[in-house]
């Protein structure tokens, strides 16, 4: 008998509304050289082996944004299920309020806060297009 080994179809990912006091979402937009570039993107990434959903999630804002934020401040809050070329996309959507640090754009083109009503009108990942109106709802 083989251990034929099954390639794994989902891709999760992990990604924050960082949500500031005025009730706006940091936007990040893909740079030039990623695919999906120049679309405006929730700041976060993939999980890497062996990370829990929120260990990706601090990590990655940490490296894109250079922000520290606690792990009890990531609230579970939506989530996104699309094809993403051969694979299929899990994104998992946290609300955070309270992070330390200003956030920068260190991986990404450039920041943007900005209103879920607003992010209709925005160049978005396919994906991201039903969280507009959770987010909405839950800000
Ligand atoms: N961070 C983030 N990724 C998103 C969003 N929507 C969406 O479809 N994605 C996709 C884009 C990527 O394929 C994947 C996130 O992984 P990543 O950002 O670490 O990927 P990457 O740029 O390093 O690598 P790649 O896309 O060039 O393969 O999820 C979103 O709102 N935020």
């Amino acid at each position: 008998m083989t251990n034929a080994v099954v390639p794994n179809i989902l891709l999760p990912v992990v990604a924050a509304a960082l949500v500031d006091a005025d009730g706006r979402v940091l936007l990040q937009q893909r740079p030039a050289d990623k695919s999906l570039a120049g679309l405006w993107e929730f700041p976060g990434g993939k999980v890497e082996s062996g990370e829990t959903p929120e260990d990706a999630l601090i990590r990655e804002l940490e490296e894109e944004l250079g922000i520290a934020v606690p792990h009890a401040c990531l609230a579970p809050a939506a989530f996104a299920s699309a094809p993403l070329g051969d694979r299929h996309l899990l994104l998992l959507l946290y609300i955070a309020r309270k992070w330390v640090g200003v956030p920068r754009a260190l991986e990404a083109t450039v920041l943007k806060w900005v209103r879920p009503a607003d992010m209709h009108a925005l160049p978005m990942p396919p994906a991201d297009r039903p969280l507009i109106g959770l987010l909405d709802a839950l800000l």
